[in-house]
């Protein structure tokens, strides 16, 4: 579903490898090793070197807006440009019934964004990032500041994801989050990906 070949930017590279349709790959490494400016990269946020392909469309082929729609990121730190959550999303209507599933009250999407915490923040981007129906999810640390139980939930929504045939890359620091949801764990360490466990 996704192929990376030959990508450098930065401290990275080249690097080669590819996720599945439905296949988890969790990203591993040292912090300031570049797992961020990989995602980055892979969406086409930064200036970079390499051939990029997912579900057939080749990234050098379309606009930065349509590449965008296939492949969604969820960064670190999440976009909000508008003071209240609802017109962040093209249908609020239709994503207020999946807030459960992020562990949020319907009621959220009419919360002012100032009020956001940062894991509530999380769970309403991680939403609008599937809102589209992208192919492919490049996700940073997704669960970062968020407790066990609604890291599980995120890790369930995932899940579900994969079941639909969604290629995640996941970067995590969190070793047995990726036992749990990822089928390959790369290492990124000196420019270069190594796999380290099944
Ligand atoms: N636009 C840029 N120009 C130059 N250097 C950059 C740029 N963006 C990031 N860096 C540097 O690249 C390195 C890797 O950053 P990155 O955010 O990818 O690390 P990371 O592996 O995601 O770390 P962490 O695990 O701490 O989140 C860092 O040293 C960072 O300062």
């Amino acid at each position: 579903m996704l192929k990376v070949s030959n990508l450098t930017r930065l401290m990275i590279g080249p690097v080669s490898f590819d996720v599945g349709a439905g296949e988890c790959v969790a990203i591993t490494g040292p912090s300031g090793t570049g797992k961020s400016v990989l995602l980055r990269a892979i969406v086409d946020l930064d200036p970079n070197d390499g051939q990029v392909q997912a579900g057939g469309v080749i990234r050098a082929d379309v606009p930065a807006p349509d590449w965008r729609k296939t492949v969604a990121m969820l960064p670190a730190e999440s976009g909000w440009w508008l003071d209240h959550v609802a017109p962040h999303f093209q249908a609020p209507d239709r994503i207020r019934g999946q807030l459960s599933l992020v562990g949020l009250p319907e009621t959220a999407m009419e919360w002012e964004v100032a009020r956001l915490s940062t894991g509530e923040k999380h769970r309403l981007a991680l939403l609008r990032c599937l809102e589209g129906g992208p192919k492919v999810l490049l996700l940073d640390e997704p669960t970062a500041a968020l407790d066990h139980d609604t890291t599980l939930q995120i890790e369930a929504l995932l899940k579900q994801q994969l079941g639909k045939g969604t290629a995640i890359l996941i970067v995590t620091h969190d070793a047995a989050q990726a036992k749990r949801l990822a089928h390959r764990i790369l290492r990124l360490e000196d420019g270069q990906l190594q796999q380290v466990a099944a």
